[in-house]
């Protein structure tokens, strides 16, 4: 699995140690910034990841600002991207099985490095449970289908 992760300012730290919980794990990964306290826009961040994730260059992305609310409206704005925002192992779990979630977004000022770290394992371990949830997802899919369509037709 390769994973693309990025964060902004509110988010560079969890992002240090997830990559380092990502080394642990041997997961490979892109890291596309930000790279230090700074103050930067989320949402340069959010798109880099998050059209990785729809082209398919990247199978997973993971997204980090203060609350993970900023990056979760901005990666879900790309067509394939369902971006769930997380705050707990429940949540997590249940993401990936019901939603095919493959953008997790986290909020560095709100969810401690412990939790965060558990939620990250629980993310990237977890499979799709398909059936019912493989329908609700198609749904999805169709009307991202019907906004292009209504947008080609002006
Ligand atoms: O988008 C957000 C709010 O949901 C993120 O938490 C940002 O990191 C936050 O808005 C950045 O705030 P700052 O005051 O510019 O540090």
């Amino acid at each position: 699995m390769k994973v693309a992760i990025a964060a902004d300012h509110g988010g560079y730290e969890l992002k240090e140690h997830i990559k380092r919980v990502m080394d642990d794990l041997r997961i490979e990964y892109e890291d596309l910034g930000t790279n230090g306290l700074e103050s930067v826009d989320y949402p340069d961040y959010a798109f880099p990841v998050a059209n990785r994730v729809a082209k398919g260059e990247v199978d997973r992305g993971i997204l980090i600002c203060g609350t993970g609310i900023g990056m979760s409206i901005a990666a879900n704005k790309v067509e394939g991207v369902r971006a769930a925002l997380v705050h707990d192992c429940y949540t997590a779990r249940v993401t990936r099985q019901h939603n095919d979630s493959n953008v997790l977004c986290l909020g560095g000022r709100t969810t401690g490095f412990n939790v965060a770290e558990e939620i990250v394992r629980i993310w990237l371990g977890e499979e799709f449970e398909g059936g019912r949830h493989e329908r609700r997802i198609q749904k999805i899919i169709q009307i991202e289908n019907r906004l292009k369509d209504q947008l080609q037709e002006g």
